[in-house]
């Protein structure tokens, strides 16, 4: 991915003066710009969530090589195991795991991203593809992150799979985000068409993924444990790449190997909610009509180890030290940034405000009601893990450059036809709300993207903006609110400066939610 992401020779800036500095200023690579330095920080968070390098700490083989161990428990190996995995980050996983297991492995089925094995080839990441006469069969489908007929016959082939073994069996499944759309068997007789279309319209009025992965569990044969009942009665080892905040096992990928807790009842809730109850299709009313009566139960998963093999905390904590490395003072302002990309981008922009008073020691631009705001606005994301006050403290005992890191996944309400992604729009969004009051002597820069490189359904992975983003849009006459009105932040960007705010890092075969750096550099 370094060879991907370039920095444009026009983004370079004059060195940050350094009289203003304490001692981090001395370690700070001299010259080297804020985007850039930003970018290599995204780059080095995506770096650490490598699927061979997580599954090879949480999988490995004794001695003997006749055991299979993964964290404390053992398994064993008489060639009897079998491989599954569904999900973007599973191509990488499947090679580790192909690697370390060698002819125990009988024979296998992933369901990945359409292009990912032409773009790990291209990026030159050989570890990331399988073996010339690999035993695992690979399908590359759901194009734009949408359940298609590819991922439909790769979810065939692995329930065939997973339905053909025995008690002596041991299958290990790689499940990674993405893993939904890559694994689509509706229950009949409700179509892919029919699912594709629900999916569609719950992401666009802004359903979580809790209740978008609600309603695919009720609707699949494979979700909410679907694929344990399946290879029921071998045993099932599920190793996963977490992309939810909290890493809730019942909703990454829609938890096909952990029981579904939800009811019917869950799922009218959900619809209802997002007026979508009233025209419903025939068969999605059919099949929930009949889901109580037949759930993948808690009793059908009691032959499931499942284990959560990394997230996006890792991301995040490598990217903090690699901003301690470049000299600033850096902390995980959250791990669970979630709500809408509004609110997130208010949060972010009073935060701004209120941080670059503090840090340059002045009240312009900010005031107690600002902060008092903050705080509101704070509660009313609900983000577990915040570290505000932390924050604030951090900015005002830094004397110097500051990198506040956050993870997570907000939600957009589309409205408009245009194209975009949530990480696009917030950038946009945090650039206009940077605009709004002058911050002081200080460099700020927001940059949001999406771990999997693929932001939306757009080729690229973020954006990154400045405080001087609305007078750079207004001097190539590109009105904000228009863009914003149609959901339309990729055009916007591709036509800011050339597309030069734009993240391009091709698929980058992980996925763990998306990175949010908010960066602070006094002049
Ligand atoms: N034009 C647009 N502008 C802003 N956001 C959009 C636009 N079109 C789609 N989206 C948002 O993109 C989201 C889907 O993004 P993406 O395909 O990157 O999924 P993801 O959540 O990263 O996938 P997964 O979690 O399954 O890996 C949807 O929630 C949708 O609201
Ligand atoms: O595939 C999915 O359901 C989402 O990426 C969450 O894991």
């Amino acid at each position: 991915m370094a060879a991907a992401l370039q920095v444009l020779p026009c983004l370079l800036r004059a060195p940050s003066r350094p009289f203003l500095w304490g001692p981090p200023v001395a370690r700070m690579t001299s010259g080297m710009a804020l985007p850039e330095q930003a970018r290599q920080l995204f780059e080095s968070a995506v770096g650490a969530v490598q699927p061979g390098p997580m599954l090879q700490r949480a999988l490995s083989l004794d001695p003997s090589g006749r055991q299979l161990k993964v964290r404390d428990r053992s398994f064993q190996l008489r060639e009897n195991l079998y491989l599954v995995g569904f999900g973007k980050a599973v191509l990488g996983m499947a090679a580790a795991a192909e690697e370390l297991l060698g002819q125990h492995l009988v024979q296998g089925v992933i369901s990945v991203p359409k292009g990912i094995r032409a773009a790990m080839e291209l990026a030159g990441k050989r570890e990331m593809l399988l073996k010339p006469h690999s035993h695992i069969q690979v399908f590359e489908g759901a194009e734009d992150n949408l359940p298609d007929r590819d991922a439909l016959r790769a979810a065939l082939a692995i329930q065939q799979l997973a339905e053909g073994l025995t008690a002596d069996d041991l299958l290990l499944v790689l499940i990674s985000g993405g893993g939904s759309a890559l694994l689509p068997a509706p229950i009949p007789p409700v179509t892919l068409e029919e699912k594709q279309m629900l999916t569609k319209l719950l992401a666009a009025r802004g359903a979580t993924i809790q209740e978008l992965n609600t309603i695919r569990k009720a609707l699949s044969q494979l979700k909410g444990g679907g694929l344990a009942q399946a290879a029921y009665p071998a045993q099932v080892v599920s190793l996963i790449l977490s992309d939810v905040i909290g890493d809730p096992l019942e909703v990454i990928a829609s938890g096909p190997t952990v029981a579904s807790t939800h009811s019917v009842q869950d799922c009218l809730h959900i619809l209802n909610h997002y007026g979508l109850r009233a025209a419903l299709p025939r068969s999605v009313k059919t099949v929930l009509s009949r889901a109580d009566s037949d759930p993948h139960g808690p009793h059908t998963c009691g032959h499931v180890l499942n284990v959560i093999i990394g997230s996006n905390s890792l991301a995040l904590a490598e990217a903090q030290r690699q901003a301690e490395i470049l000299g600033y003072h850096a902390m995980v302002l959250s791990t669970a940034m979630q709500g809408n990309v509004k609110s997130v981008a208010q949060f972010y922009g009073l935060l701004a405000r209120v941080a670059a008073a503090r840090l340059t020691s002045s009240t312009a631009g900010h005031s107690l009601e600002e902060e008092a705001k903050l705080h509101e606005l704070a509660a009313e994301l609900q983000l577990p893990d915040l570290q505000l006050d932390e924050a604030l403290e951090t900015v005002a005992k830094a004397k110097g450059p500051v990198c506040l890191l956050a993870g997570g996944e907000p939600t957009v309400q589309l409205q408009g036809s245009g194209k975009g992604g949530r990480n696009q729009e917030l950038a946009l969004l945090v650039g206009t709300e940077l605009g709004r009051q002058p911050l002081g002597p200080i460099d700020v820069l927001f940059l949001s993207g999406g771990t999997d490189g693929q932001d939306g359904p757009t080729k690229v992975a973020g954006a990154w903006v400045m405080s001087d983003l609305v007078s750079q849009a207004s001097a190539e006459g590109l009105d904000i609110a228009t863009f914003l009105s149609q959901n339309d932040s990729y055009t916007f960007f591709c036509r800011l400066q050339g597309g030069s705010h734009l993240l391009h890092t091709g698929l980058t075969g992980t996925n763990v939610m998306d990175v949010h750096l908010l960066i602070f550099r006094p002049q």
